[in-house]
């Protein structure tokens, strides 16, 4: 005999409280890869960008994998000499966040670097994006997965490729593939500096 039916203090979960809390355990029990890149041409760039790596390890479901390489980049989408250089590396990160807490998480870490928003494309003492999200697709402009310029970015993609180098952009191709594409002009590897995982 089914006992759910037979005790009368036994009410039944609502379909909406099953499906939430297999959602939230699916997440919790199976934490997602995510790619997240970092970019800084203001201030102390390298104090920041391992600013941003610690700050996103001690967030709450966020563990921090792999630190790329730096590069330092020339400022890309702009007028050339019209900002200073960038440093860009490249996290992967395990997470049992959804996708839209880690996007608001990595706002807070911008806003905890005092990063103004002023023009498309402007300086910044530190940009981070969510480049991937395990396999999500999405067009929402407020999150935008993959991030729909990253397959153009020499500057992501090869940090990315010396950390994953089998790595692929869903619905773009293989980070190797689109690094060939577009090329290395204005990213040099800075093995001079190092960004450390946190512990
Ligand atoms: N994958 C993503 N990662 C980060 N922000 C995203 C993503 N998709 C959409 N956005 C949205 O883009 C908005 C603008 O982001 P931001 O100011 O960092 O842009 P940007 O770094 O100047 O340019 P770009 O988007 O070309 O890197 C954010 O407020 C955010 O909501
Ligand atoms: N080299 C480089 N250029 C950029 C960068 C960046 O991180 N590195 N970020 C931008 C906006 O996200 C625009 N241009």
């Amino acid at each position: 005999m089914n006992a759910t039916h037979s005790d009368p203090t036994v009410q039944p979960v609502p379909a909406s409280v099953v499906e939430t809390v297999d959602a939230a355990d699916v997440t919790l029990s199976n934490p997602k890869r995510a790619v997240i890149a970092l970019g800084a041409n203001l201030g102390n760039r390298l104090e920041t960008l391992q600013g941003a790596v610690d700050a996103l390890e001690d967030t709450p479901g966020v563990r921090v994998k792999a630190v790329s390489p730096v590069y330092e980049t020339e400022p890309w989408g702009v007028e050339p000499g019209s900002q200073p250089s960038y440093l860009n590396a490249v996290v992967v990160v395990k997470t049992t966040l959804p996708p839209s807490s880690l996007l608001e998480r990595a706002h807070a870490v911008e806003e905890a670097f005092h990063r103004v928003r002023e023009e498309r494309w402007g300086s910044r003492t530190i940009d981070v994006d969510i480049v991937a999200y395990a396999d999500v697709v999405s067009d929402d402009p407020v999150l935008t997965l993959p991030h729909p310029r990253a397959h153009q970015r020499a500057f992501v993609l090869a940090p990315w490729h010396d950390v994953e180098p089998e790595a692929l952009i869903t619905g773009r191709g293989a980070v190797a593939d689109l690094l060939t594409a577009v090329g290395r002009d204005g990213v040099e590897a800075r093995p001079d500096l190092e960004l450390r995982l946190p512990e």
